[in-house]
């Protein structure tokens, strides 16, 4: 089973076998975020060459790229061959690295979701493969309702108030019940949905005084 997680990608090295438009495609994706990126391939796109990143131009019927396999965290297979892909899969798997294959959803390690920021909320979806389009165009809907809803406010008012606990209350477990007592609290809640935005951080900010002054 695949979990979500958010990887600082600047702690990566990504090795990436394939350098046509999805090779080109993920190159710019992990070097963007700060991976150090590697790609091995016959032939690379333009798109690719003005990336920055290392190239290897070889062929990798004839290069044995176990040294490169060892070297990386994150092993991308994007060569457009399936019997070179499968076999290149299997070497990186085997020497226990994280695999994306990029042209086999069922066995790809690591999955590439769709991304969008709305109202300061990273939303990633994937369908793991089995309907990519789906997918994309969920992002519009999930968008359309966050904005038309109060969690862009409530995102902001809370963002806020947690910055002033984490300096006001010193000890955590106190900071905890804190934000506990403010979502249990109908009338900050109230005041976030009908859009007023000073007066619940007055009522957020008079139930922190209280949660300090408590013993
Ligand atoms: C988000 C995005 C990230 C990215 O790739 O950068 C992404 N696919 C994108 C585009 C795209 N994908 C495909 C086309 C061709 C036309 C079409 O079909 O529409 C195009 C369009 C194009 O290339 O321009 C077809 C396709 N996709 C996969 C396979 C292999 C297979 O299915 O086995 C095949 C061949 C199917 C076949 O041979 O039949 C597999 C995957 N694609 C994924 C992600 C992962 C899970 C997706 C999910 O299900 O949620 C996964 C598992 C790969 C992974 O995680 O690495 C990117 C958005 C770009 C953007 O919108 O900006
Ligand atoms: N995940 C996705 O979103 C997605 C989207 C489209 C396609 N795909 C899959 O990814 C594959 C690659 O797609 P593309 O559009 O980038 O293809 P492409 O033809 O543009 O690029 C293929 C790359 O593989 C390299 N290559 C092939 N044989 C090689 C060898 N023997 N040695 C070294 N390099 C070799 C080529 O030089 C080229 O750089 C497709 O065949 C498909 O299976 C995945």
């Amino acid at each position: 089973m695949r979990i979500p997680l958010w990887v600082e990608a600047s702690r990566l090295k990504v090795l990436v076998f394939g350098g046509g438009s999805v090779g080109a495609r993920r190159a710019k994706f992990f070097s963007a975020a700060g991976a150090e990126v590697r790609v091995l391939a016959k032939k690379v796109v333009p798109e690719l060459q003005v990336l920055g990143v290392e190239i290897k131009l070889v062929d990798l019927y004839q290069y044995d790229p176990s040294d490169d396999i060892r070297w990386a965290d994150v092993v991308v297979v994007a060569v457009d061959d399936p019997v070179l892909a499968e076999q290149l899969f299997r070497k990186a798997e085997s020497m226990g690295k994280l695999v994306n294959d990029a042209t086999d959803a069922s066995r790809t390690h690591v999955v590439v979701p769709y991304e969008r920021v709305v109202g300061g909320l990273r939303i990633a979806v994937t369908s793991e493969g089995a309907a990519g389009t789906p997918a994309r165009l969920s992002l519009d809907v999930i968008e359309g309702c966050i904005k038309n809803s109060w969690i862009p406010l409530f995102f902001q008012i809370y963002k806020q108030l947690k910055a002033e606990a984490k300096e006001a209350i010193k000890e955590t477990k106190k900071r905890l019940a804190y934000y506990q007592a403010l979502v249990e609290d109908e009338e900050f809640l109230e005041l976030v949905k009908a859009g007023r935005a000073q007066e619940a951080l007055a009522r957020g900010r008079a139930i922190m005084s209280k949660i300090l002054n408590l013993a």
